[in-house]
């Protein structure tokens, strides 16, 4: 196995039309392709920004729709691993839709779904009342998928909160955690976002990569940016403002095996005292 990986995060503004958005994204993952990445990685509902009424007129079918085709396309041309954000998901027959987020591989097949698992339905005060389960069915499964370099686990926005579904990703030997999210300007992304990302690499020694669209002033909900990569003793090592741009990551898998074996938790952990049940 090759222990370096480049990575790239699109942190892309939601444009009023999905075809504005996907050429931005077009030509963030050329040039990302072009500086050697190897992973792309969108982020969460990148193409309707965080608004119902947006949601429900673009959604999309998986892999049929609009997106996930030309996201499958350039995973081909650029033959990289993409992880194409979170999309509203249509069901079909059902007035709600999924969080949901497709990976191509470097051949543009489509290898896994996932969608998000945990809902957030919150009251914060002050206006800042949420109910994402009116909108979104959450989803009962993980996914994990293997490249050269490492096995990655996906999860989306508030699933960083639940230690439980990062330790499992690490219980399955993933190296690297992808969170695609979107914590709010207002709220909970200058008080938890960072806080959260480097909890979950220290947890569990792992790279932690979360990507969240830009901040924008004119849209309902306005998402914190902040995309980041943190490495497995807890550092970052790549992040953005608020605005729209492109980050990269190199992930040193020879130094995330020299983290564990200088401060072994996994050794230490007292297994026969305690373990999760995973019910998915
Ligand atoms: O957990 C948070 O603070 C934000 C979560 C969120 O915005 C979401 O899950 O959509």
């Amino acid at each position: 196995m090759a222990s370096g990986l480049r990575i790239a995060l699109l942190q892309l503004l939601a444009r009023e039309k999905t075809a504005n958005i996907l050429q931005k994204a077009e030509q963030y993952i050329s040039e990302a392709a072009n500086n050697g990445a190897k992973l792309a990685i969108l982020p969460e509902l990148f193409t309707t920004e965080c608004h119902p009424p947006i949601f429900v007129q673009k959604k999309e079918s998986i892999p049929e729709g609009e997106t996930s085709e030309f996201i499958s396309h350039l995973a081909k041309k650029h033959s990289m691993h993409i992880i194409a954000g979170s999309i509203a998901e249509e069901i079909k027959g059902s007035e709600k839709m999924k969080n949901t987020s497709a990976v191509f591989n470097p051949k543009g097949e489509l290898i896994g779904k996932y969608t998000k698992m945990h809902s957030f339905d919150v009251d914060m005060g002050e206006n800042f009342s949420i109910h994402e389960s009116d909108w979104f069915e959450h989803g009962n499964n993980t996914l994990t998928f293997e490249t050269d370099e490492c096995k990655i686990g996906v999860g989306i926005c508030i699933d960083l909160r639940f230690p439980e579904v990062s330790r499992y990703y690490t219980e399955q030997g993933c190296l690297l955690h992808v969170y695609l999210g979107a914590f709010s300007q207002e709220k909970t992304g200058p008080a938890h976002w960072d806080v959260l990302l480097r909890a979950r690499a220290i947890d569990n020694q792992v790279y932690v990569a979360a990507c969240s669209p830009a901040a924008d002033h004119t849209h309902h909900y306005v998402a914190w940016g902040h995309s980041a990569v943190v490495d497995p003793w807890g550092k970052i090592i790549s992040q953005a403002d608020g605005k729209e741009t492109l980050i990269y990551a190199d992930l040193d898998m020879n130094y995330l095996n020299r983290v564990r074996q200088q401060l072994p938790v996994e050794k230490i952990r007292r297994k026969d005292l305690y373990h999760l049940t995973y019910k998915w």
